[in-house]
């Protein structure tokens, strides 16, 4: 199987050595092409045997999968360049949240999907989040999974929920990471500890949270009971948080909404219709 890449920045370069690292892909089976070439020259000394194409229409005519990693303005002069390169057997694969699979299938022969990574993904970790078109079979869901599940956990979604879920599975990272440079900065200021012990023990204490919640089994609420002994230091700094942070998430959950709606509403105008649907 050949697989290939258009687009190799931060998530297109990410994937790529995930697959190969976790033993997915040969370097053999990758094909890429970026607008500057020199990322894609990049990679293919990092991973010897990956071939550079010259243009994404070769990228395109010799992949049977094709990671479309670009964003989402991107996209439609991408599609232009490869659409006749595509037949009815292979799979084109957009990684970006706005762009539609009626954008998609509209426009290819292919078969297509809509699989949002996530930087988690770079340690085998994390969710990819999976949409599939209307001519994707289950041979082929089953392909698009089993090379998923090297990097990540694959999570069948409603497409009408790309928006909320891509943030808590690929914003999410970032989000948390805000969270702990804030309490980080102020710990440093506030106590002279080094930053160094308190960056690696955020990371195992995600980690271990992280484990919590998927493999015991907890939810965010009974976490929080399971800590926070009534009375106790916890208790009480968890009541100041949640005084706080109370609508701070409807701002955020309207922000990426916003963006998306934002992108959609060009994404729209490039593809020439307009889809109806909720906006949450
Ligand atoms: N960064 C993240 O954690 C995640 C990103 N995504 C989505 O992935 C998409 C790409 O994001 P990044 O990799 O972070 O962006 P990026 O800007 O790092 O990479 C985009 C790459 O596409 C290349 N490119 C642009 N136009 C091209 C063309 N016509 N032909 C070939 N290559 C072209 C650019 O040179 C660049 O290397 C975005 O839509 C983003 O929303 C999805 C999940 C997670
Ligand atoms: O904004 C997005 O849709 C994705 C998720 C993280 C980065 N880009």
């Amino acid at each position: 199987m050949k697989v290939g890449f258009i687009g190799t920045g931060s998530m297109g370069s990410l994937l790529i050595d995930a697959f190969i690292h976790s033993g997915a892909l040969l370097p053999e089976q990758i094909q890429i092409s970026n607008r500057s070439p020199e990322k894609a020259h990049q990679l293919a000394k990092r991973h010897a045997g990956l071939t550079v194409c010259s243009c994404n229409e070769e990228t395109a005519s010799s992949s049977n999968v094709l990671f479309l990693c670009i964003k989402p303005l991107e996209f439609r002069s991408v599609i232009n360049e490869i659409k006749d390169q595509l037949e009815e057997g292979q799979i084109a694969i957009s990684i970006t949240s706005p762009v539609q699979l009626i954008h998609l299938e509209s426009t290819l022969n292919c078969k297509v999907a809509k699989i949002i990574p996530s930087i988690t993904n770079l340690t085998g970790g994390g969710a990819s989040l999976c949409m599939y078109g209307s001519r994707i079979k289950e041979e082929d869901r089953q392909l698009i999974e089993s090379l998923l599940s090297y990097i990540s956990r694959p999570v069948e979604i409603l497409e009408s929920h790309t928006r909320i879920t891509s943030d808590f599975s690929s914003c999410g990272p970032a989000f948390l990471s805000l969270f702990m440079e804030k309490w980080i900065d102020a710990a440093v200021e506030m106590t002279g500890i080094d930053r160094r012990t308190l960056n690696a023990l955020a990371g195992e204490m995600l980690l271990g949270t992280g484990k919590l919640l998927t493999e015991e089994g907890f939810s965010p609420e009974q976490l929080q009971h399971r800590v926070a002994v009534p009375g106790g230091i916890t208790a009480q700094a968890l009541a100041l948080l949640d005084s706080n942070l109370s609508g701070l998430f409807y701002q955020l959950i309207k922000t990426t909404h916003d963006k998306y709606e934002e992108d959609l509403v060009k994404l729209d105008a490039a593809f020439g219709f307009t889809i109806n649907r909720p906006r949450y």
